[in-house]
């Protein structure tokens, strides 16, 4: 009785959810002392997100994937669920399908779960790319590179018929940086990185941070070898194509988290099970 409360309360509001849940968990534990024993160790706000996403990613494979797919696997927390689920219809449907990479974490987790591991000079053509997502608006403009694989990220879905963004309800706004809060991840040459932050502001306004490190001294490094920034921009009415262009025309920036109409569809799950899918208009 209490989860789906709180399920009810966190599609409207994910504060609303963790308050809730902290003011609530000594009652559910009370009422529902299995379930509380499953939580444990983990924070109750944190196995709420971790349905939602479970359960974007489960459809979002279940719908999208079909036998001899070449199969472009994102990056990030969302991710692992779906290559979960493309394992698991492997095992029991025999699918013969075959990965495409985005990142480091991509590769691990296609080696790890048993999955044939292909790469862009063999398949440049894939099916379908299935990837998280930061925030996704109206526009289906999409912010990616939370985890700063934007690169990969965009070129294997730049290569595939169908891409697909798989995230937890906090993802879906009308407007960037509506809930993520984190500006928008560019990748950059490291010798650049100074000068392009100084273009970046001067041309659209906002700050720009270099991504630090949290385990490391130093900042974030890149698959490829280079660094993230990260633009706070500022509340205006961008054109996110035109920024887009903009900043790839910068010597030294490599690549934008900003992923403008490259997305068909979103699956965006909710901590009760249920998947909201938002489809693009068609181009
Ligand atoms: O773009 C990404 C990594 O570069 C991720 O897809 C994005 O950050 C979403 O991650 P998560 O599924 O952990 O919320």
């Amino acid at each position: 009785m209490i989860p789906k409360v709180i399920t009810r309360l966190s599609k409207r509001s994910p504060f609303i959810s963790a308050l809730a849940l902290s003011r609530l968990d000594w009652l559910d534990s009370l009422l529902c002392p299995t379930l509380h024993l499953s939580r444990s160790y983990s924070s109750p706000t944190m196995s709420l997100l971790e349905s939602a996403k479970k359960a974007a990613a489960f459809r979002a494979v279940d719908e999208c994937v079909k036998d001899k797919d070449v199969v472009g696997v994102g990056s990030g927390s969302t991710v692992v669920y779906a290559v979960e689920r493309l394992a698991e219809r492997v095992q029991k449907e025999k699918l013969q399908l075959v990965c495409i990479p985005t990142s480091f974490q991509a590769r691990q987790l296609i080696v790890e779960n048993n999955l044939i591991l292909g790469d862009l000079d063999r398949y440049p053509q894939l099916d379908v790319a299935i990837d998280g997502a930061d925030e996704l608006d109206n526009k289906f403009t999409a912010i990616k590179g939370g985890g700063g694989c934007l690169t990969q990220e965009k070129i294997v879905a730049s290569c595939a018929k169908r891409f697909i963004i798989i995230a937890d309800y906090t993802k879906d706004s009308q407007t960037l940086g509506e809930q993520y809060k984190k500006g928008v991840p560019i990748e950059v040459i490291p010798l650049s990185y100074v000068p392009v932050m100084q273009r970046i502001q001067t041309r659209f306004g906002g700050k720009v941070q270099l991504r630090m490190a949290k385990s490391k001294a130093g900042p974030v490094v890149t698959d490829n070898g280079n660094f993230i920034l990260d633009w706070l921009f500022p509340e205006s009415k961008f054109d996110w194509d035109s920024v887009n262009t903009q900043l790839n025309l910068m010597p030294g920036v490599v690549e934008t988290g900003l992923f403008v109409n490259m997305a068909e569809k979103a699956y965006f799950g909710y901590s009760d099970g249920s998947v909201k899918e938002k489809a693009a208009e068609k181009k």
